[in-house]
């Protein structure tokens, strides 16, 4: 049978990973954080003094990537946020990092992914898709929200302003922009609680599963 795949993609602080990580509880089914993989890219060349568009020197770092050695708390940082989806524009970098995403999923029997290109690039015959998006004064207040409650530091200003950059970046890239699929489930996310978010995307996934699950 062929693996069951769950995708979810959506701008940054949107709520995707926090989804994401619920579906994958509630199913029992591993989840992949794409966003980690194009992060332990851009950190990588930062930790070792690389320019972050050389094509050729950041695709070599994206085919020696281990999937295994991604630390969450360690790649979250903001800075290797923005530079992530600088590095995130290159399509050898894309190509590689796509490779070991679907390496992961298809030794699965199912599975949750969430990023920017699940849907669409990735998996595009994926059974569950999802779009979670939310206005980005929403997004930038969580992202504040988030930094504060963990004792750091953050201007909400500079925090939309950045939002609205990688935004920009992220969808207007050549190469796999982030958008919707065409049969994804749009979750707008602005006025909805974290568990009616998950109420939603679970009542799509239910279905999809048993059409999964009676072959369809
Ligand atoms: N529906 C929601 N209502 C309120 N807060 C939410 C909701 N969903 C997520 N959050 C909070 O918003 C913040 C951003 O969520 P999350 O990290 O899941 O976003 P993301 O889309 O995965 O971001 P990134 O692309 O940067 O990894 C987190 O602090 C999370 O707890
Ligand atoms: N499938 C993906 C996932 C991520 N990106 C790029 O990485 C940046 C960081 O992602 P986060 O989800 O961890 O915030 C993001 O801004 C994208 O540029 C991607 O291109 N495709």
């Amino acid at each position: 049978m062929k693996p069951f795949i769950v995708a979810i993609d959506g701008p940054a602080a949107s709520g995707k990973g926090t989804l994401a990580r619920r579906v994958a509880i509630h199913y029992g089914m591993p989840h992949l954080d794409t966003g980690l993989t194009y992060r332990a890219v851009a950190k990588a060349l930062l930790d070792k003094g690389l320019p972050l568009d050389d094509e050729p020197i950041a695709a070599d770092e994206a085919l020696h990537l281990d999937l295994r050695t991604m630390d969450k708390n360690i790649l979250s940082a903001h800075a290797i946020g923005e530079a992530a989806s600088k590095v995130a524009v290159m399509p050898a970098v894309r190509r590689a990092l796509v490779e070991a995403q679907r390496n992961f999923a298809r030794a699965l029997p199912a599975s949750v992914l969430d990023g920017r290109d699940i849907g669409t690039v990735v998996f595009p015959d994926a059974q569950a898709k999802l779009y979670v998006f939310a206005s980005p004064e929403v997004r930038a207040k969580r992202r504040y929200d988030e930094i504060i409650g963990k004792g750091g530091a953050a201007d909400y200003a500079e925090i939309l302003a950045d939002l609205k950059k990688r935004d920009e970046r992220d969808t207007t890239r050549t190469d796999s922009p982030l958008k919707p699929a065409n049969d994804a489930h749009l979750i707008d996310t602005s006025e909805m609680s974290i568990e009616a978010a998950f109420l939603a995307a679970k009542k799509l996934i239910d279905h999809a599963l048993a059409q999964h699950q009676q072959g369809g």
